[in-house]
């Protein structure tokens, strides 16, 4: 059975397209098919530049990517300086194109859940609900965690999407970070599906270091 799964942040800059890339590279690894899909990138087309180097993926962009907006600023605010309005039905399009042609897609979100993709119309967790998706919450481990983490599962509760659990990213080794992690734990009831540490390097080689302490079959197991 083909598989899809959602990658939100708690806010940007969380770490989505790091830890996007870090499944798609473990999946790879394992000889999966797999292609990371990043529906909307605003700032540049970064993210998706990212899967591909770090990942060694031969997709083009355009494979992994529907819009990319030029403003590093909420996508529906981006459009709007470009004069461009989203049209979801071209996201549904290319997702199902994708899932009917690889055995795993990872869509990343764009921010956090909240993050409007056209004013006053449509949302993240609207295209999160017309993709039929779960979710896997990326969520930082440093102060300000507890909060984010546990609005975000509440609000994805109020809409009804099922988060598979959480990944922990820029783990720092400090006594409140494993107090951030046990409160979130007991707060959300949520499974922590692995830990990812802050890199002091973020080269290629350290990053494929940290890549590679990924348990492929539990994290499968996990999130499909
Ligand atoms: N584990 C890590 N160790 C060190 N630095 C990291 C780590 N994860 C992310 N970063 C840093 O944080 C930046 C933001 O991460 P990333 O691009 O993955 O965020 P994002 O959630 O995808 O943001 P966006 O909302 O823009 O898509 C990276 O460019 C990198 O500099
Ligand atoms: C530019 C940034 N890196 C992301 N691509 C978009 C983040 C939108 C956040 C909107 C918000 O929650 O205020
Ligand atoms: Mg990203």
């Amino acid at each position: 059975m083909r598989k899809g799964i959602f990658i939100i942040g708690t806010d940007t800059d969380a770490g989505k397209t790091f830890v996007t890339a870090g499944l798609t590279y473990a999946l790879k690894q394992n000889k999966k098919d797999v292609i990371p899909y990043k529906p909307v990138q605003s700032g540049g087309n970064g993210d998706t530049r990212f899967y591909k180097e770090i990942a060694d993926l031969d997709y083009s962009i355009e494979e992994m990517n529907t819009y990319t907006l030029k403003e590093a600023v909420s996508p529906h605010l981006a459009c709007k300086l470009e004069n461009k309005k989203i049209n979801k039905e071209l996201i549904l399009n290319h997702y199902k194109k994708l899932i009917n042609s690889h055995d795993y897609v990872i869509v990343e979100g764009a921010g956090g859940i909240v993050v409007p993709l056209v004013d006053k119309e449509y949302y993240i967790y609207d295209l999160i609900k017309d993709l039929n998706l779960e979710v896997v919450i990326v969520a930082r481990a440093g102060v300000g965690t507890i909060n984010h983490t546990v609005l975000t599962n509440e609000f994805l509760k109020t809409q009804g999407i099922k988060a598979k659990g959480i990944i922990i990213n820029q783990y720092n080794n400090k006594f409140y970070e494993d107090d951030n992690i046990k409160q979130i734990k007991e707060l959300t009831n949520l499974e922590i599906i692995h830990k990812f540490n802050k890199l002091e390097d973020f080269s290629k080689e350290s990053i494929e270091e940290e890549y590679k302490k990924i348990d492929e079959n539990k994290l499968i197991e996990l999130i499909f």
